[in-house]
């Protein structure tokens, strides 16, 4: 039987970014249409410069593109205000960022627990004691973030963007400060959240074995996309990575 093709959880429209006027003018996207379905785990890669950050933070409606559109759940970023824009990103959206954002004053696990406050959801303290414990963090839960190592904070950092099960997680080299034990684990609780919990993750990151982890690689070459990969390995993605010269 014909199932019909479920409609992308995101998706752009020859999306365009330009930069700066006249001489110092940078495209850094140029009209990139993708699709991304909910409950799939896609990795974005691409040489340094090739537009990976720009497409994300579009994406997630943190940036405004110079012309083409952002749907996510049926929502064109473009016909939302402000207020729109945030209730959408408290609701349903997840982010996993190189620069933590926690409160300084608040533990660990006020941390965690601080979406579901604000969304006045229910907090469960057996999941984020659950969630603690995958990610390694248990043990750290009643501490201070400057109490914590920076891999702790990131994986805390982490524990918030997942408690609330956010539709959509857009994460930028998230195992960047990990090693590699901790990295692996995290790359598998995304995993998880893709393919259990239906979550749709989009990842950038420089790193192929962390690509590997992912249903699909995107590779951005000078602000478009080069190469859609399915089921990569990790030979596989670092071969196409040489050969794009990142
Ligand atoms: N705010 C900005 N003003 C001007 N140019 C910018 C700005 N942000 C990004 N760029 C340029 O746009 C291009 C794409 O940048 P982007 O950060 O998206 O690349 P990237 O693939 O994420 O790079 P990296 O892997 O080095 O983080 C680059 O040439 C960059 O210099």
């Amino acid at each position: 039987m014909n199932h019909p093709t479920p409609p992308a959880a995101v998706s752009c429209q020859e999306l365009t970014k330009t930069y700066g006027t006249g001489e110092a003018q940078v495209h850094a996207l140029r009209s990139v249409t993708a699709g991304f379905a909910a409950g799939e785990f896609t990795a974005i890669m691409g040489p340094s410069g090739s537009g990976k950050s720009t497409l994300m933070h579009l994406l997630a409606g943190l940036d405004t593109p110079t012309s083409g559109s952002v749907c996510i759940e049926g929502n064109q970023l473009t016909g939302l205000n402000d207020k729109q824009l945030t209730k959408l990103r408290r609701d349903r959206l997840g982010f996993i960022f190189q620069s933590f954002n926690l409160v300084p004053t608040l533990t660990a696990r006020e941390n965690i627990e601080l979406p579901l406050r604000l969304a006045g959801s229910k907090v469960d303290a057996g999941e984020i004691d659950r969630l603690a414990s995958r990610l390694g963090i248990f043990e750290r839960l009643a501490h201070l973030p400057h109490e914590l190592s920076g891999g702790q904070q990131q994986r805390v950092a982490v524990a918030r963007a997942l408690i609330s099960q956010p539709a959509v997680v857009f994460a930028d080299e998230p195992t960047g400060a990990l090693d590699l034990r901790t990295g692996r684990e995290l790359l598998q609780s995304m995993q998880q959240a893709a393919h259990e919990r239906n979550q749709t993750i989009i990842m950038v990151t420089h790193d192929p074995a962390a690509a590997a982890f992912a249903d699909r690689t995107l590779i951005l070459v000078d602000g478009q996309i080069a190469h859609d990969l399915r089921g990569a390995n990790y030979e596989q993605i670092a071969a196409v990575m040489a050969e794009v010269g990142a």
